[in-house]
């Protein structure tokens, strides 16, 4: 693990100590969502930037060793206008954490399967490319 976290960090994101997350995140006072993994919450450094901090789950768990590995090494890496950016991460024996691009409008799938379906085919096309450009 460490020699993954050390190259990883010569990629570009960034090497967050879990001091650093608690400030950004005023301990952890604003909750944005959760998800399978953990519970994400928003954050603002001294310097203004806001970020969306994804605390993991299960510190030893292996799953959760994998999918912090897989995130890092996929988005940590890619630069893509469509994709969130992952700008670094926390590995700690007490903070294991993701820390992305604060996205203003929250998460797509709230507009794909919210009830009164108001996105129309022009968007919804739009949506699919977008998608695309952004895996491809
Ligand atoms: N970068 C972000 N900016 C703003 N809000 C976010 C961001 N990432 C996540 N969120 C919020 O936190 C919630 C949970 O996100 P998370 O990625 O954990 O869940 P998910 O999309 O269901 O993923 P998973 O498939 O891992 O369960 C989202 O629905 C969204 O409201």
């Amino acid at each position: 693990m460490d020699k993954f976290l050390n190259d990883m960090e010569k990629e570009k994101p960034i090497k967050f100590t879990s001091v650093q997350l608690r400030i950004a995140k005023n301990n952890f006072a604003y909750l944005l969502g959760s998800g399978g993994f953990g519970s994400v919450y928003k954050g603002i450094f001294g310097n203004g930037d806001i970020v969306a901090v994804k605390l993991l789950n299960g510190n030893s768990d292996k799953r959760i060793e994998d999918q912090f590995k897989a995130e890092v090494s996929t988005i940590g890496r890619v630069h893509h206008f469509n994709l969130v950016r992952l700008y670094g991460f926390c590995f700690e024996k007490d903070l294991r954490a993701l820390v992305y691009e604060y996205m203003v409008n929250g998460s797509l799938d709230k507009y794909l399967f919210q009830e009164n379906k108001i996105l129309g085919f022009e968007k919804l096309h739009e949506i699919a490319v977008g998608t695309a450009r952004g895996i491809a």
